[in-house]
């Protein structure tokens, strides 16, 4: 008798829709990882430190005091953690409905349909449909697929590469990139402001409207068997200059706050936005990029559509400007380019994932002792937070994010 070939899914909806009672091994986090994650929905009701929520409705008012307020508030949010719930943004719920309808209805769409806008990592294409990489035995998987693509500036998107179901899915999208474009401009002056500089400054640092690039990634989060084991997106911070994220109101999102992972709460009618490590870098530090993780759960599928706001690949050099830095307080970040930072991000992963993905990582910052001592910036955040479990390059590229985990940090942190 021929025993039949069972392919292997290479979607994780695939996987989920099979039944399978345990999820296959590749998915399976470490331990250290894992720690203190719970029942998200049981989560999302804890008490203790929240996700600020800023009220957006005076960012512009007449009124000196009133205005002023709001920019406060937002700075203090951004540099307290880096993350926050956005309300009365002004980008309608109307809109903000037909993008989560458009990028639900092309989720909903059988998997063989949605292959036709796959993406080809191996060749450096990482826009469309996809899922990390099973790039090795050991490689850590992912419990999320994904629809990537550029939004913004409209002559750099592909429009091609979109979905053409639903009908809606470019009018939906293309209007609410455009809408964020100009959000991020109106928080990039009240940042710029908050750190004593002139208003259109951060703007200009990170490419202004010619060459901030909006990418949109929709993460699509299939209900796991054992969501205890897993994670949707692992610990990382955002490369970007500012993300903008919407979800469906199901639970995941948790940000690893003075050494304790806190839930987000879900938020009617918000965007939650994080500060990245651009701006992180430009601000010399007073900006805070969050680690941050995507749990996973048993009941909900759940999607997200996050939005990152990055600068040009090699034409910006990044580092803290002049007027953040001080005798008292040197730069803690050493010039790159974001291309630069992302591949430094990348050599920090560890040698045993770097021989499993038949690259050569350098180890964190060997090499320069000098470095070390004006740059390492991530003891000066704190012993707990969390450095280095990387993505392999394509993913990297793909997700714009770069996980960061530190074992035994998190094991020493998440043990007290
Ligand atoms: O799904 C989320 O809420 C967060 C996803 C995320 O962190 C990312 O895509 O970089
Ligand atoms: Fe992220």
């Amino acid at each position: 008798m021929v025993s039949a070939v069972v392919p292997t899914p290479s979607r994780v909806e695939s996987l989920a829709k099979s039944g399978i009672q345990a999820i296959p091994k590749e998915y399976v986090r470490p331990q250290e990882e894992l720690n203190g994650m719970g029942n998200i929905f049981e989560e999302e009701k804890k008490g203790g430190p929240q996700v600020p929520t800023i009220d957006l409705k005076q960012i512009d008012s007449e009124d000196n005091e009133i205005r002023e307020r709001c920019h406060q508030e937002l700075k203090k949010a951004a540099m307290e953690w880096g993350v926050m719930h956005l309300v009365n943004h002004g980008i309608s719920d109307e809109l903000i409905g037909r993008v989560k309808v458009a990028g639900g209805t092309f989720f909903d769409l059988p998997v063989e349909e949605k292959e036709k806008y796959a993406n080809d990592q191996t060749s450096g294409n990482v826009q469309g449909y996809g899922s990390k990489l099973a790039n090795s035995a050991s490689g850590q998987l992912e419990w999320e697929d994904y629809f990537f693509h550029c939004v913004f500036p409209e002559d750099k998107h592909d429009l091609a590469i979109w979905p053409k179901t639903p009908t809606d899915y470019i009018p939906a999208t293309s209007e609410y990139a455009k809408q964020i474009r100009n959000l991020a401009t109106k928080i990039l002056a009240v940042l710029s402001i908050g750190l004593g500089l002139e208003e259109g400054r951060l703007e200009k640092e990170v490419g202004g409207m010619e060459d901030l690039l909006l990418q949109m990634k929709i993460n699509y989060y299939p209900k796991c068997p054992q969501p205890e084991l897993a994670l949707g997106v692992e610990a990382h911070t955002d490369v970007s200059a500012l993300t903008f994220i919407l979800h469906n109101m199901v639970p995941g999102l948790q940000l690893f706050y003075e050494g304790k992972w806190v839930t987000a709460k879900c938020v009617p009618n918000s965007i939650i936005m994080h500060i990245g490590d651009t701006l992180e870098i430009l601000s010399n530090g007073k900006y805070k990029s969050i680690l941050h993780r995507g749990v996973v759960n048993k009941e909900k599928v759940r999607i997200s559509w996050a939005i990152f706001c990055e600068p040009p690949k090699d034409k910006i050099i990044l580092k803290p400007l002049p007027e953040t830095v001080t005798e008292a307080d040197p730069p803690r970040f050493p010039p790159r380019t974001f291309a630069q930072h992302m591949a430094h991000k990348l050599f920090k992963k560890d040698d045993h994932d770097a021989a499993a993905d038949h690259k050569v990582y350098k180890k964190d910052d060997q090499d320069s002792a000098t470095e070390q001592k004006v740059f390492k910036k991530d003891d000066q955040d704190s012993a707990g937070k969390q450095k280095a479990a990387k993505k392999d390059e394509q993913d990297a590229n793909a997700e714009h994010k770069v996980s960061e985990k530190d074992n035994q940090d998190i094991a020493a942190e998440e043990s007290k």
